[in-house]
């Protein structure tokens, strides 16, 4: 199987619209080179641009998904398409990803659970997702997750409870915590013996320059592929047998003791 990583820069001199046709572009470039595309988180707008999460935000059938669901489409490929800010029926804010099939058919969409920004930021002007979500590929399954949610080990446990092999994390990572990314991409991919494909974005948006280097790394925690800092696709192969070869030869994951209880409560 082969992964591309869309490294795509959001700078604030490229309008929305621009950009929108050169991801879509980009991805159909793919075609031929890779069997699954992925995006970055919020591309559109760019992870720290808060202030135009509600001007941009759009319904998950919006142009994003349209544009997206034709470049899956005419490349042929499954295409995680990074993160847009939803606009849901209620009026609320999402930072929602969205999955085609390679026939362009929306085959998932999640909602990041764990938002970034503490008292401000993303973390107050979005709502959190709720449910983990997967995704059935030929060979392989897909659990989803965004950014800030890479922090989060119990998240990725439950996603690979629901089946998931390969895990997938679009981000709008920051340069100054770089190393934090790159430790984290591999700890889950050890934790859970399991594909990492961790895409992040290039350039600097909202005063804050973001780290870039995508990663793709194998259940045995290597590094298979990764980026440097400025635009770029990442494209690397992989094969998904290994999920199951390394869980057989090095069972540590059925040595979970579940339920732990804190001492004293
Ligand atoms: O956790 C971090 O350091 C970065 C998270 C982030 O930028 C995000 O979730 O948008």
């Amino acid at each position: 199987m082969r992964a591309s990583l869309i490294q795509i820069a959001v700078n604030a001199d490229e309008s929305v619209e621009a950009r929108r046709r050169r991801a879509a572009s980009l991805v159909r470039e793919q075609a031929g080179v890779a069997d699954l595309v992925v995006l970055p988180e919020l591309w559109t707008t760019g992870a720290f641009a808060f202030e135009e999460f509600g001007s941009a935000a759009e319904p998950v059938e919006g142009p994003t998904y349209e544009a997206m669901a034709k470049a899956a489409s005419d490349a042929g490929v499954w295409l995680h398409a990074g993160s847009v800010p939803e606009r849901a029926p209620d009026g609320r804010l999402y930072n929602t990803s969205l999955v085609f099939t390679p026939s362009g058919d929306l085959a998932a969409a999640y909602r990041k659970i764990h938002r970034f920004g503490f008292d401000k930021g993303e973390a107050v002007l979005m709502g959190a997702g709720s449910e983990l979500v997967t995704v059935r590929l030929p060979g392989t399954a897909l659990g989803l997750a965004t950014c800030y949610d890479l922090r989060f080990p119990e998240l990725f446990r439950g996603l690979v409870d629901a089946g998931a092999e390969t895990l997938v994390v679009p981000a709008g990572w920051p340069e100054r915590r770089r190393s934090h990314w790159t430790l984290l991409a591999q700890a889950r991919a050890v934790e859970n013996q399991a594909f990492v494909l961790a895409c992040g974005t290039a350039g600097t948006h909202a005063g804050v320059p973001q780290a870039g280097h995508s990663i793709v790394v194998d259940p045995w925690g290597e590094v298979l592929a990764e980026a440097g800092a400025d635009e770029e696709v990442l494209t690397a192969e992989f094969d998904p047998v290994e999920v199951a070869r390394t869980r057989e030869q090095f069972p540590a994951l059925k040595d979970r003791v579940l339920g732990l209880e804190t001492p004293g409560r």
